[in-house]
């Protein structure tokens, strides 16, 4: 069996008295992309960002690529999302006085790596290749979240956390952006964690679990 792309054990995380989870499991293959489902609340936020140490869980051990994430010190983290991860959330997190192609480039300037071909072919391969010099808002929400996709996927991250990357668009554009996102996973055999509330997006993962009342359960 192919050793896990990333392996996590032991996650808990409180709130006070409050326990969001506690002794979770996970492991993720290359080329897997891993739907997380549950109720509003249920904590699967908390965990998609407790998995890149955006946020501080209290107990768990996040071992990617045989590197324990929690254990780096933050310039340890910093550089390890900065060199291998990928991130898509519903707002964008786009910037609105750069350029398309800039925010493309984005990552790749922030590793010292900047690479012009690169990121032609990441707006050549989510269709934006014609809107390389707008700006943010004179793009559509389904158009923005394609950026988004480039920006996340353009320095080659093993791993992509996309939290709700659908949740603003209607259907036709929600497929388009997740059937982007795979072929893009698998072109670059890099896994992803979707957390999402559509049936839909859900159907399109190879695996799906449920966060329900802090265990994790196969959906
Ligand atoms: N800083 C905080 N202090 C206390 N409670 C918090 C804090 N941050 C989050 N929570 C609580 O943790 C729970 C889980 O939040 P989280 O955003 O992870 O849920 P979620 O499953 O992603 O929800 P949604 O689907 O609505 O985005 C919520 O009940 C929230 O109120």
């Amino acid at each position: 069996m192919e050793v896990p792309l990333l392996t996590a054990s032991g996650l808990t995380k409180r709130y006070g008295t409050q326990t969001l989870f506690e002794q979770l499991s996970l492991t993720l293959h290359r080329g897997e992309m891993l739907a997380l489902l549950g109720e509003s609340g249920s904590g699967k936020s908390t965990l998609l960002n407790g998995l890149a140490a955006l946020e501080p869980l209290d107990r768990g051990q996040v071992v990617l690529q045989g590197r324990d994430i929690l254990a780096l010190d933050e310039a340890g983290q910093a550089a390890l999302r900065r060199e291998q991860l990928g991130f898509v959330f519903q707002a964008f997190h786009v910037l609105p006085h750069l350029t398309v192609q800039d925010n493309v480039a984005l990552p790749l300037l922030l590793q010292g790596k900047p690479d012009p071909a690169r990121v032609a072919t990441m707006l050549e391969a989510v269709g934006l290749s014609s809107h390389a010099r707008h700006l943010p808002r004179q793009l559509s929400g389904g158009q923005l979240q394609r950026v988004a996709i480039a920006r996340a996927l353009v320095h080659r991250p093993v791993l992509v956390l996309a939290d709700e990357p659908t949740g603003n668009l209607d259907p036709a554009h929600a497929d388009q952006v997740l059937q982007l996102l795979r072929q893009q996973l698998r072109e670059q055999n890099a896994a992803c964690l979707l957390v999402t509330h559509s049936a839909h997006a859900a159907a399109l993962a190879d695996r799906r679990l449920r966060l329900d009342g802090g265990r994790l359960v196969e959906a």
